[in-house]
């Protein structure tokens, strides 16, 4: 039996375009964090612009909050919800070795993409976001034809084909937002630190020459570390590199 954390709003829809967009909808009137399920999306989206499939049994929802944070306060919460989706895995399946955290936010499964976090924030004004929508993707049942996938990119895989665990989206749902209540209080009381330390002690590839690619260009390096501001840092043959945004190749 899991515990729905307190504080906590838990709306459920039977169709929706987007949870990241609904979250924004309902936005102006929320009284505190809120999660939001789609048990199907029609216009699910992903990072970089890209669409997010979500064929029903897929898991889709998002967090909508409203902290008095600065843009790159909140942005750190996509650390946050890393962790809270890598121990809602775990719990699902009792497997900790099986799952690694792939910065900046995806969640591996033997290797494989199981799951994903889209991130907005809106209405910067007086110093703080107006809300923040973490919008949380996960293959439970169907993973996407790794054709459809960008040349490179990790292949996608669904909780069901690596484990065969069968994980119905509210029970995740329930795991998830138990998870997420114990990090974001680890995180609003003694800030990024513990949050960066546990995802570290996650991380895959840390140590390992990865590449890193945006719109502009390309860095290849061995993984060093995340720094204080969520940062990935690469050791590469010109010196140490921050990267505050870019995809991972492998
Ligand atoms: O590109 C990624 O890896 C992030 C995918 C995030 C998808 C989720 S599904 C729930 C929420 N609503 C959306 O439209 N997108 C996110």
């Amino acid at each position: 039996m899991i515990t729905w954390p307190q504080g906590y709003g838990r709306r459920v829809l039977a169709e929706v375009d987007s949870t990241n967009a609904e979250a924004a909808r309902i936005a102006p009137e929320l009284a505190g964090p809120e999660w939001i399920l789609g048990l199907r999306q029609t216009s699910g989206r992903g990072r970089r612009g890209r669409p997010w499939a979500d064929p029903t049994g897929n898991f889709a929802a998002t967090l909508i909050m409203r902290p008095a944070e600065t843009p790159d306060q909140v942005a750190l919460r996509s650390f946050v919800a890393s962790l809270a989706l890598h121990e809602a895995f775990v719990n699902a399946t009792g497997r900790s070795e099986a799952f690694a955290l792939k910065w900046p936010n995806d969640v591996l499964l033997y290797g494989g993409k199981v799951a994903g976090i889209l991130l907005e924030s809106a209405g910067f004004s007086g110093g703080s976001v107006s809300h923040i929508a973490i919008g949380i993707g996960v293959n439970l049942i169907h993973a996407p034809d790794a054709a459809n996938v960008e040349q490179g990119a990790t292949r996608p895989v669904s909780l069901l084909s690596e484990t065969g665990a069968e994980v119905d989206p509210e029970t995740f749902l329930d795991l998830l937002a138990a998870a997420y209540a114990h990090w974001e209080t680890l995180f609003t009381t003694y800030g990024f630190e513990p949050i960066r330390t546990a995802w570290l002690a996650r991380a895959a590839r840390l140590g390992e020459v990865i590449t890193a690619r945006t719109t502009r260009d390309e860095t290849t390096g061995t993984f060093e570390t995340v720094d204080s501001q969520g940062n990935l840092v690469l050791n590469t043959a010109k010196g140490r590199v921050a990267i505050p945004a870019a995809d991972i190749f492998f």
